[in-house]
């Protein structure tokens, strides 16, 4: 049995009064609920004062982005050394905002997600088609392709301490879900890939559904088989609505 996983992914949003507020919303709403993992993404600017903020409560926290070196001349990076000393646990790897707009490639992002592992924190692989991939049939080879560029690189067993997030490009901040038909389809096919290379590996992973994802959707969402929780971008900002995405996956 996967353990439900909901992270809130805040994207370049918040301020130091808005995300005190939010979090304090979050941890009475959390507080008891211990059959899911629940976690924040902040901006990077914001993981100190989140891990004040979040204390001893069952907030995870989640960084956005991690440099693949281990430190030194790299102006403007921060590495996963320094997020884990701040009480990071996960880092979100590959979001296809950072695909598009940072023109990241498979193969950087599969050294950040090495980088995130070798530092012991749990790297959170966000793959997902554009609308144009999709309708041009190309869901699974662009799936594949995204899934393989880790085991190509440091072998399947890099993921046993991973998560991965399918987000279709075209649902990620749309209000446009995919249905839980469309998303299981993917999650599916995610597992099967994994599957083909370690059974043990494709059955433990905990694969997240992002894209559009709300209190009203989550529960149909995070009932298919192989859908083992969320990646909330917009409801993350809220936490009633947060808190109805987590409740759903109790
Ligand atoms: O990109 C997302 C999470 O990483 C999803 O964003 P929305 O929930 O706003 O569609």
């Amino acid at each position: 049995m996967r353990r439900p996983l909901v992270l809130g992914n805040w994207k370049m949003n918040g301020t130091k009064a808005s995300n005190a507020e939010l979090i304090e919303g979050l941890k009475a709403a959390a507080a008891g609920v211990d059959s899911v993992t629940i976690g924040v993404c902040p901006p990077a600017v914001f993981i100190a004062q989140i891990q004040e903020l979040a204390g001893d409560s069952n907030i995870c926290i989640g960084a956005q982005d991690v440099s693949v070196h281990a430190g030194g001349a790299y102006t403007g990076e921060c590495s996963a050394d320094m997020l884990k000393e701040f009480g990071v646990s996960y880092v979100l790897v590959g979001h296809s905002e950072r695909r598009t707009y940072q023109n990241e490639s498979d193969e950087l992002i599969a050294k950040k997600f090495k980088a995130t592992q070798d530092a012991g924190l749990v790297p959170v692989l966000c793959i997902g088609e554009t609308l144009e991939e999709r309708e041009a049939g190309k869901l699974e080879s662009v799936i594949t392709t995204q899934v393989n560029a880790v085991i190509d690189a440091y072998g399947i067993e890099a993921y046993k301490n991973a998560v991965i997030a399918y987000e279709p490009v075209w649902a990620i901040g749309t209000g446009v879900t995919a249905s839980s038909e469309q998303a299981q389809e993917a999650h599916a096919l995610i597992r099967k890939l994994l599957a083909a290379k370690d059974a043990e590996v494709a059955a433990g992973m905990q694969i997240l559904y992002g894209g559009s994802m709300k209190p009203g959707n989550a529960a149909e969402l995070m009932a298919m088989e192989d859908i083992d929780g969320g990646l909330v971008g917009g409801a993350s900002l809220v936490a009633a609505d947060f808190a109805g995405i987590f409740n759903a996956a109790k």
